[in-house]
């Protein structure tokens, strides 16, 4: 491919003004084209010796003075001849020295990307570090800089090896079985065990996207809840600067408001809401769809709770967000001291109130909680009660805190058909609610709401770590291996044939579960590079910017 292959020439800074700009040249006519420019470069150049020299133009007179720096292939970054010239960085000069480079016609403008693919496909990367590249050059917070930078060194590439050699003496072994029986006799005595422990390390991996993915494009954090709460306060608060206007008259954020903060490393874009309430006037009302809207797509929405909030209304609020893991704040808590909470009320009220289609905007009357008191398994504890009626997640209810309706009917009887979503990121309540099936210890308290006042400061350090940690869980950000939705699905394809060979392994002949394995072979070469098609390959490179 080296000798074959076309040279290439592009602009490898950005195409604006800046200290430096540089120009590269890859391939055959590198050093040739490169000379051309810079004539008093001697014919065979010190290979990475920095040669202080003038860049003319086809008449001869100097347009710059410049470095110029010869790689001879293939010990460089693309495996081929490179050149760069580096410039001084204005880009009227720059495009005059390129338009040099492609006068004779001996150099081509390079694709997007084709840098970094000769390096891949002359052998320099692997395709998971190849995409390292491109994640560097995009990061924008320093945990992804640095699982980026994790990743360029061969982090990923490390694991996939870890999944992929092993697999490949496992379907060396089956094979062996298969064509020299009397030989290899007995290798695949424990095909079903390896099988195993190799699925299970795929999927711990593809396990690691979704941290990926946060890591990559950063968090999204909602603040949401009712009309005049102090959610753009908080949210200035938590930005730093007055970007959300703020006033006592209710409604008064319509348009959700998006400012992008890096909190321990790791990005967060914040979004302020229009406030929820039932009878908004017209435009109001398209912020609040706005804000439905909004909330769908976030990785945790916090729900911002004024003084005197009943648990009841709170729960209410909370269902506006849907499956999106939801953080409650106490509010004001300047003032809330003189303004406790309304005191618990039964859960049962609650869900009377709950109509199939959705979720009332409207508080209920206080009035209609009076049965609470006499409910023998009432929840004692605004905390206990919260628990019980938090997104489920494991669909088990809770022994000693049963809801019912008036019928005796459990009222969450679907909770796991539809609690599926929740397990991903409502971390901080599952354990509890596990811990309440007969016969386990008994339901630990939930961890108190954080109280905050925008107006003070107060809480509001805290707030973030809590934020923090309900999405991120311990460990930092930047250890991640970034596993991309491309990997995962890969991974995805190798582990289902390896689930395959297992069950194969029992029931079916060595013929198929040495077949699954090399299609799980096959799956996990894509991610490496070994076996992706030339399509893949183009799709992965267009996303590069030109001259990467
Ligand atoms: N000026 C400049 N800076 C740059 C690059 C570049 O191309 N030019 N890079 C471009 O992205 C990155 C550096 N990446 C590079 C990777 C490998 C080799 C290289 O010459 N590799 C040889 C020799 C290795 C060695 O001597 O240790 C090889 O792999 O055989 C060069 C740059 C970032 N900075
Ligand atoms: N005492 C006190 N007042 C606050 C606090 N936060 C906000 N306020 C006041 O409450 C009123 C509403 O604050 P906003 O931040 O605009 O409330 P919001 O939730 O964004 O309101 P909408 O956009 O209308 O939904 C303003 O008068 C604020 O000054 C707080 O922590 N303590
Ligand atoms: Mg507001």
């Amino acid at each position: 491919m080296t000798s074959a292959s076309p040279t290439i020439v592009a602009l490898a800074t950005a195409p604006t003004a800046g200290a430096v700009g540089i120009i590269r040249l890859s391939g055959p006519a590198a050093l040739e084209v490169g000379r051309r420019l810079a004539p008093g470069v001697p014919p065979s150049p010190t290979p990475r010796h920095a040669y202080l020299a003038s860049f003319v133009d086809a008449h001869g007179r100097v347009l710059d003075e410049g470095l110029f720096l010869y790689f001879r292939g293939p010990a460089s970054f693309t495996g081929e001849d490179v050149v760069e010239l580096q410039a001084h960085g204005g880009p009227r000069l720059l495009r005059l020295l390129l338009e040099r480079t492609l006068e004779e016609g001996l150099a081509r403008l390079a694709t997007p990307g084709e840098f970094t693919r000769r390096a891949f496909l002359n052998g320099r990367i692997d395709l998971t570090r190849a995409e390292a590249v491109a994640d560097l050059v995009a990061a924008d917070s320093e945990s992804a800089v640095r699982a980026a930078a994790a990743g360029l060194s061969g982090a990923l590439t490390g694991r996939v090896r870890a999944l992929e050699e092993p697999l490949r003496d496992l379907h060396a072994d089956l094979e062996g079985v298969l064509n020299f029986p009397d030989e290899a006799e007995g290798a695949d005595e424990d095909a079903a065990s390896r099988v195993q422990a190799l699925r299970a390390q795929a999927e711990a991996l593809i396990a690691e996207a979704g941290q990926g993915r946060l890591v990559r494009r950063g968090a999204r954090v909602a603040m949401f809840g009712p009309v005049n709460a102090g959610k753009s306060t908080l949210f200035n608060r938590l930005v730093g600067e007055q970007r959300a206007l703020v006033d006592d008259e209710p409604g008064t954020t319509r348009d959700a408001l998006e400012a992008r903060v890096e909190w321990n490393g790791l990005g967060v874009t914040l979004f302020d809401t229009a406030g929820l309430r039932e009878t908004p006037g017209r435009v109001e009302a398209l912020g609040i769809a706005r804000t439905r809207e909004l909330l769908s797509g976030v990785d945790l929405a916090v729900l911002v709770l004024p003084p005197a909030t009943s648990v009841e209304d709170a729960e209410r609020w909370r269902d506006e967000a849907g499956s999106t893991p939801v953080l409650m704040v106490d509010g004001k808590c300047d003032v809330a001291a003189a303004h406790p909470l309304v005191p618990a009320t039964s859960a049962q009220t609650t869900e009377h109130k709950h109509g199939a289609d959705g979720t009332p905007l409207v508080p209920m009357v206080d009035g209609e909680h009076d049965v609470a008191a006499a409910h023998p398994h009432a929840p004692a504890t605004p905390d206990q009660q919260r628990a019980e009626h938090s997104h489920e997640v494991t669909g088990v209810t809770p022994m000693h805190t049963v809801t019912t309706d008036s019928s005796g009917h459990s009222l969450r009887p679907g909770a796991s058909a539809h609690g599926a979503e929740h397990t991903r990121a409502d971390v901080s309540t599952p354990s509890s609610r596990k811990s309440a099936v007969p016969g386990a210890s008994p339901t630990p308290p939930p961890p108190p709401r954080p109280r905050v006042s925008g107006l003070t400061g107060e809480g509001v350090d805290a707030l973030r770590d809590v934020l923090l940690s309900r999405l991120w869980g311990a460990g930092t950000p930047s250890a991640v291996a970034l596993v991309s939705e491309r990997h995962a699905d890969a991974l995805r394809r190798a582990s289902e044939a390896l689930s395959r060979a297992e069950s194969a392994s029992h029931l079916s002949t060595l013929e198929v579960v040495s077949g699954e394995v090399a299609i799980a072979l096959e799956a996990l070469g894509e991610l490496s590079g070994t076996s992706a098609s030339e399509a893949l390959i183009d799709a992965i490179f267009q996303r590069f910017c030109i001259g990467k």
